[in-house]
């Protein structure tokens, strides 16, 4: 793979050049950076496309960069992440725009100007939605929309500001356009997934309207880059929900069951629209060796772990066993990351499942895999279970409610209670708990008490 591509031949020669001592600095504080801990140390060009040229007032560039980062100790030799970026140019940023700053540039062609995100700007954002509209070819990107959809004109963008993996911005609170920042290339289950439940007529996930790729020349496989749908005006995201139902000493078991109703439609349509397969013992067994393994890089990575290992493991060998005993499950398309804060309820009382895109830090492969139903159930009741935690005083009750209603939403509509099969649910439960620990120790580790408590609950339970 050529490791410098430009797709639309007009972009300024020298351009990464004026942008590298600012990315540097700029990328590694986004929220989005996913190489956090490790310097950047310098990028390279995957492709760049003008849209508005940087001798008018204002100019525009789309740029996918690679940016090289040195290898932790022992990891595989990898090229570097790929990002997108929009990145403006202009004589002097207006304050309305001082977030968005990249920096002041002083080497290359872009010297004396000043560069920033562009997402943060008007027009820029009218110009993506304008592409969509009107299904544009710009240089390799590819602005799609689906048949018989439209975009209207004259809908004004905002940047959501909030915490997120990716960027968004909301247009006149009509549609949202999610914006990928770590780009792989091949089928991104979150276009793939939510087209295929629209197609196949369920209701509980926002229907794409639009999206935009990138086709590089020399690559086979073209990157899926932002996804535009419906923005579901007066949503409210089920944690902030959970929250305030705690805060008011209410019970969220209504609320838990119509989730558990909604998980087991997008299963259901799931199953229907994509291959399903029967696991056996090969590869159950498989499954429960990675879990295992996810167990002790956890141990060693996080210490607090290590006291209850021994005792999480029968929790994967329970399940091994009774692969061996002959024993079969069915898998199929899951969302993969399921969490309270996946779930937005709108005014009118409904559920709407979100952000397929699986666990980002995971290869595309691999989250693009048929698995047990179960680990989306197992996430959420991990979220009934943070929920709980970040109450005070703690609500043991309030989460064992939420976890009975949800999995009794989810048999009415699918006709399975996940809790008849306890050592699949128990090990899903286990192994989240562990990621979790991960998770919270690397990135929040105030949190670390919540999953670590849920580690020390399993540890003493025997399901036996
Ligand atoms: N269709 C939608 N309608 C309203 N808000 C949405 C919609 N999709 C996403 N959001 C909001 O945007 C936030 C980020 O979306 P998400 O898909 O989870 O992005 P990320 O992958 O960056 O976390 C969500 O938490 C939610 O509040
Ligand atoms: O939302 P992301 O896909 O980026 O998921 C990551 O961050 C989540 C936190 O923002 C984290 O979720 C954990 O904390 C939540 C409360 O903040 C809780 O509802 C989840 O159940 C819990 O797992 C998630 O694990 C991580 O991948």
């Amino acid at each position: 793979m050529a490791e410098t591509v430009t797709i639309s031949g007009t972009t300024s020669p020298g351009l990464l050049a004026s942008l590298d001592p600012l990315l540097r600095e700029w990328l590694p504080r986004q929220r989005w950076f996913a190489g956090k801990g490790r310097p950047v140390t310098g990028f390279s060009l995957v492709a760049a496309t003008e849209l508005l040229p940087a001798d008018g007032r204002l100019g525009l560039h789309h740029l996918l960069v690679r940016a090289h980062q040195p290898l932790t100790l022992g990891a595989e030799p990898h090229p570097g992440d790929c990002y997108q970026l929009l990145i403006g140019v202009r004589e002097a940023l207006p304050p309305r725009l001082a977030p968005a700053l990249i920096g002041h540039v002083d080497q290359g062609p872009l010297t004396g100007r000043t560069v920033y995100d562009a997402l943060y700007d008007p027009r820029p954002a009218e110009l993506l939605l304008e592409a969509l509209r009107t299904r544009a070819r710009i240089g390799g990107l590819r602005f799609e929309r689906e048949p018989g959809r439209e975009i209207r004109t004259g809908l004004v963008p905002r940047v959501v500001t909030a915490e997120q993996s990716n960027s968004s911005v909301v247009y006149g609170d009509t549609f949202i356009l999610k914006l990928l920042r770590r780009i792989v290339p091949g089928v991104n289950p979150d276009l793939e997934l939510p087209l295929a439940l629209a197609h196949e007529g369920c209701p509980r996930v926002p229907a794409p309207t639009a999206w935009l790729t990138a086709e590089l020349a020399g690559e086979s496989e073209s990157y899926v880059l932002g996804v535009l749908q419906p923005f579901l005006q007066g949503a409210t995201d089920g944690w902030e929900l959970a929250l305030r139902e705690l805060a008011k000493g209410e019970d969220f078991g209504a609320e838990a069951r119509a989730l558990g109703r909604a998980t087991a439609e997008v299963h259901t349509a799931l199953a229907r629209a994509l291959p399903t397969v029967t696991l056996g013992h090969t590869q159950m067994q498989l499954l429960a060796d990675g879990m295992i393994e996810r167990l002790d890089a956890a141990a060693q990575a996080v210490p607090a772990l290590r006291p209850y290992a021994p005792a999480l493991h029968s929790a994967f060998t329970a399940l091994a066993d009774l692969a061996a005993e002959g024993r079969t499950w069915t898998a199929q398309r899951i969302h993969g990351d399921l969490h309270l804060g996946q779930c937005l309820r709108s005014p009118a009382g409904q559920w709407w499942l979100i952000d397929f895109e699986g666990e980002p830090s995971k290869p595309l492969a691999e989250r693009r895999m048929p698995q047990p139903p179960v680990r989306d159930i197992a996430g959420m009741l991990r979220s009934f279970d943070y929920a709980a935690h970040s109450a005070v005083p703690q609500a043991e009750g309030w989460a064992e409610t939420c976890r009975a209603a949800y999995c009794s939403g989810y048999a009415e509509v699918s006709g399975h209670d996940p809790r008849t099969d306890p050592v699949l649910l128990r090990a899903y439960e286990t192994d989240k708990a562990i990621y979790e620990v991960v998770y919270e120790a690397r990135h929040r580790p105030d949190w670390l008490p919540v999953p670590m408590a849920a580690i020390e609950r399993y540890a003493a339970s025997d399901l036996h």
